[in-house]
């Protein structure tokens, strides 16, 4: 897995397209989304991830929660990106993976929201520039 970490006055996306066959269904609502004082993750959920999806997870979150800490960001954005790799996990398991990590981010009390799987989306990042806005993180599971 490849995470660029970005600590944001702001993020907001709109769905335009399809960019799978079979995108995340998805509700009106879901169509914009916007959060304030946030730390955008983008992710690119990798194949060898498939050989153990709930480790990944679990460091993922691991790794986000660090970095939130790091920044004091307590809303966190998840953002499918299939653009830090080129060796891409199967959609379904990217899927559940960035499902799981929202919600294992949300038990641990962060304001969450997770982009739509699928879709080319127009999106707007405003990045605060200090010393520790711009992050990435490699994930991998042990052999
Ligand atoms: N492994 C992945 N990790 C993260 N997001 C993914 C992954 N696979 C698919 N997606 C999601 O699906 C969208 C399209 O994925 S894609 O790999 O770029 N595929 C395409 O663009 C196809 N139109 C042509 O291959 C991405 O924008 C993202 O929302």
């Amino acid at each position: 897995m490849r995470m660029l970490l970005i600590h944001s006055d702001y993020l907001e996306y709109e769905v335009k397209d399809k960019a799978l066959k079979n995108p995340e269904p998805i509700s009106d609502e879901q169509k914009k989304g916007r959060l304030d004082e946030v730390l955008a993750v983008f992710i690119s959920v990798e194949k060898v991830d498939e050989t153990n999806p709930d480790e990944v997870v679990e460091k993922a979150v691991k790794e986000i929660e660090d970095v939130a800490s790091q920044v004091k960001a307590e809303r966190i954005f998840v953002y499918p990106f299939a653009h830090l790799s080129s060796e891409l996990a199967k959609p379904d398991v990217a899927l559940e993976v960035l499902r799981k990590i929202e919600e294992k981010l949300k038990e641990r009390g962060f304001e969450v929201k997770r982009a739509p799987f699928g879709y080319y989306k127009a999106f707007k990042l405003s990045c605060k520039g200090h010393p520790l806005a711009e992050l990435s993180r490699t994930i991998v599971p042990e052999e």
